[in-house]
């Protein structure tokens, strides 16, 4: 596909943390062309190397960075887009995202504002990309237009993580903990003051999305009972019980999250590291350039190698589209207890946990033919 023949997309909220990981990551894109940039009102009209301030360590896309932002609900703008990628606050993506569907664009949005829609799908690509078959659903609701959601960025890591798990052995109860990076919280986010040397353990709203993100995500999407006329399927949350504690931590980029995990069935501490170690496999062969193509998971061993993941060393994994899983254990080193297994992962924030996830989904939608 030369540049005449890609799909032209827009990215709402281009100038914020999410919005420059999607600038950064759809840079010449195998299917995708960036073609209109939105923000608000404060950045429209200018030009987008002077709207946003860039903070990746790669420049600006040269094609980028003298487009002229235009302002999110100067909707007419963003006619000849096919995708809308959606980095908006929660407070604005809620109307506008269903503004776009309506218009019959496919959306990926990585807002929570959809999330919990009985229609609206909640995906990361090596998770549960056949829950996006239910785009069909609303396609024929909104005009061909429809909303596809990735997860909260914590959310993200752990269900790369519980995956392979809970296919094998069943999973009854898992407790999360995270440590979660400063740009989890947007520019400028938390205040220097408040975060340097420091520990927060609150993030509002974090926890209680984890512990519903992970059910939907990992529960089945079945054949509606008939109870909603216009839908034909239905989403079934899993039964585990999940329990999450959430931190701010000074890090900059890299979410490190804490999982301890009751199985559905006995089994050992290396059968399950097996599992976790083969999960790549899962993934079809792919063209290496879409990022659907990147291995999902990286397993390091322990006790080999006691001290990882670590955000320093562990974070650009797969581009960043790789969550890597250390410190694979028994529930407790005194045996007996609830727990059958404990380990460390680490997610990218900005990239899986968001604007990547959202660009899988969209790469995906376009594999099933739902773009065209
Ligand atoms: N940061 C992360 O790790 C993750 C964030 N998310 C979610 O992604 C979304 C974006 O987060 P993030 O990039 O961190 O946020 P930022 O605050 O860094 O960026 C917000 C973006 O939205 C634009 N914007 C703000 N208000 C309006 C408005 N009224 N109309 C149109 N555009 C507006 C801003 O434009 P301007 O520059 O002009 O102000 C900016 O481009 C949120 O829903 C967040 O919860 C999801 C996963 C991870
Ligand atoms: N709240 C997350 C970022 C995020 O994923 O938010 P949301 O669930 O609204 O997309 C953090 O601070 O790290």
């Amino acid at each position: 596909m030369n540049n005449c023949t890609k799909i032209k997309v827009g990215v709402l909220g281009a100038t914020g943390t999410v919005g420059q990981r999607f600038i950064q990551l759809l840079e010449n894109h195998q299917h995708f062309k960036v073609a209109v940039l939105g923000a608000s009102a404060n950045s429209k009209d200018k030009i987008y190397k002077d709207a946003v301030h860039w903070l990746l360590a790669t420049p600006i896309p040269s094609d980028i960075a003298n487009m002229k932002v235009h302002a999110c609900d100067d909707i007419e703008a963003f006619n000849d887009c096919l995708i809308i990628f959606s980095a908006l606050d929660a407070s604005v993506a809620t109307n506008l995202e269903k503004t776009f569907r309506i218009k019959g664009k496919a959306v990926f949005s990585n807002a929570k504002s959809h999330r919990y829609d009985s229609d609206v799908p909640i995906v990361v690509s090596s998770v549960n990309s056949d829950h996006i078959r239910c785009v069909q659903d609303q396609k024929k609701m909104y005009q061909g237009g429809f909303i596809v959601t990735n997860p909260n960025c914590s959310t993200t890591g752990v269900v790369v993580a519980l995956k392979p798990i809970v296919a094998t052995f069943g999973i009854k109860e898992v407790i999360v903990f995270t440590m979660q990076s400063v740009s989890g919280a947007g520019y400028p986010g938390v205040p220097s003051l408040d975060i340097l040397g420091n520990v927060i353990p609150y993030i509002g709203e974090e926890e209680e999305k984890i512990e519903i993100e992970t059910k939907k995500i990992l529960g089945e999407l079945s054949s509606s009972d008939g109870e909603q006329p216009s839908s034909s399927l239905k989403f079934n949350d899993h039964p585990m019980f999940v329990s999450a504690h959430t931190n701010r931590v000074p890090v900059s980029e890299g979410h490190t999250i804490c999982l301890s995990i009751k199985l559905g069935r006995e089994a050992t501490v290396e059968e399950v590291s097996n599992v976790l170690k083969g999960y790549h496999k899962l993934t079809p062969p792919e063209n290496c350039k879409l990022l659907i193509s990147e291995p999902p998971l990286h397993v390091i061993d322990y006790p080999q190698t006691p001290n990882r993941p670590q955000p320093k060393l562990d974070l650009e994994r797969g581009r960043g589209l790789t969550v890597t899983v250390g410190r694979i254990r028994g529930g407790s080193y005194q045996g007996g207890g609830s727990f059958d297994i404990r380990l460390t992962l680490l997610v990218h924030n900005t990239v899986l946990g968001a604007a990547g996830s959202s660009i899988q989904n969209a790469e995906t939608c376009f594999k099933f033919g739902y773009i065209q």
